[in-house]
């Protein structure tokens, strides 16, 4: 399979209300998206989202999903764009180093030598980008991924529920960045958003984003907490005036984690968030995506609503322990046309 291959088959897709460079059908170059500095916190625009409507979206998301007609000879580019999008994450009370260091060669290995050469992608570097831990797994993923190209992402700030005192947050992003992580997952406090305290909410996450200096910063909302879809594009918004990187729904700890309606709230957030300021903001749905066929709806998700430039690692991300698993197995099957046991695509 050619690099060709692998874009081309992605196709086109037309997003009208984006600029020219976003609607294009080209891939961002490495480092070319300017970062968001924040804005001042609109309460007007706040004040203007009066509801949204659930119906609406769960409708284009079936729309979506059904018209999906992604050709078997193009699965596999699809599947190895998710790969490319992915944080391969664990988040694990029973994590160690020595586990964090097999997901750390996992990452840089994704995928079996035969399945590598039935591909014919031996000459591509197809990896995940990034590896997400805990804080204390910070160094030793940093040791482990050195020289690859692959990011280490943090998750700061109290994960998952952010009940800490502020100043204990932001020193936790400090010593994460210290340690050498180059993108920090931080956690919203859900009572802020329950209790429209918008207010203090931008400023926290004003603070985290000073904390992370250059760091790249991705704000978790814990969607499933947040009771209804106007929360989720109200925080959403707040987030990315407060200087957010991406935005992200789900700590994968929440009893309801990472669902395509919501995601579409958060996606047109971006959109309208780019239409007042002219930023691109990454979006990161995590938790619960496991299985390759979910992996590319959402795939779909972002190209038909944001447009080409949301397939690539600087704009998206999925937050998944046990997708890569799964991808591994479709490519198999793709190749020999039988499925093997999930013991033969190890894993940490
Ligand atoms: O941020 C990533 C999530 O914690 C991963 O959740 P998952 O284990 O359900 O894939």
């Amino acid at each position: 399979m050619s690099s060709t291959i692998r874009d081309a088959d992605l196709g086109t897709s037309k997003v009208t209300s984006l600029p020219a460079r976003a609607a294009a059908n080209t891939p961002v170059p490495q480092g070319h998206i300017a970062r968001n500095p924040g804005m001042r916190l609109d309460l007007g625009f706040l004040e203007s989202v009066r509801s949204v409507n659930r119906s609406a979206l769960e409708r284009r998301v079936a729309t979506l999903t059904k018209r999906r007609s992604i050709k078997a000879d193009n699965q596999a580019a699809w599947l190895l764009r998710a790969v490319a999008c992915m944080d391969l994450t664990t988040l694990n009370s029973n994590d160690t180093d020595e586990r964090v260091r097999r997901l750390c060669a996992k990452a840089i290995n994704p995928f079996r030598r035969d399945i590598v050469e039935g591909l014919g992608i031996e000459g591509e570097t197809i990896r995940p980008a990034a590896v997400c831990v805990y804080h204390p797994f910070v160094a030793t993923t940093v040791d482990a991924v050195r020289g690859t190209g692959i990011h280490v992402a943090a998750v700061s700030t109290a994960f998952p529920h952010g009940l800490a005192p502020l100043s204990t947050r932001l020193q936790e992003i400090e010593a994460s960045v210290r340690d050498g992580a180059d993108e920090i997952d931080v956690v919203i406090p859900r009572g802020l958003v329950y209790g429209a305290k918008w207010q203090e909410l931008f400023n926290e996450i004003v603070a985290m984003r000073e904390a992370c200096g250059d760091a790249h910063l991705k704000v978790i909302l814990g969607t499933g907490d947040l009771a209804t879809l106007r929360n989720v594009m109200l925080a959403s918004m707040v987030a990315m005036m407060a200087g957010a990187d991406f935005i992200k729904t789900s700590t994968g700890k929440e009893s309801v984690n990472a669902t395509l309606p919501v995601g579409l709230a958060m996606v047109r957030a971006i959109r309208a968030y780019f239409e007042e300021t002219g930023y691109l903001i990454g979006f990161k749905p995590a938790g619960g995506i496991s299985t390759a066929k979910v992996s590319l709806d959402w795939l779909v998700l972002m190209k038909e609503e944001l447009g080409r430039p949301w397939l690539e690692p600087e704009l998206f991300r999925f937050g998944a322990s046990s997708l890569l698993t799964d991808i591994e197995r479709q490519l198999e099957h793709h190749l020999t046309g039988h499925y093997s046991a999930n013991h033969r695509h190890a894993m940490a």
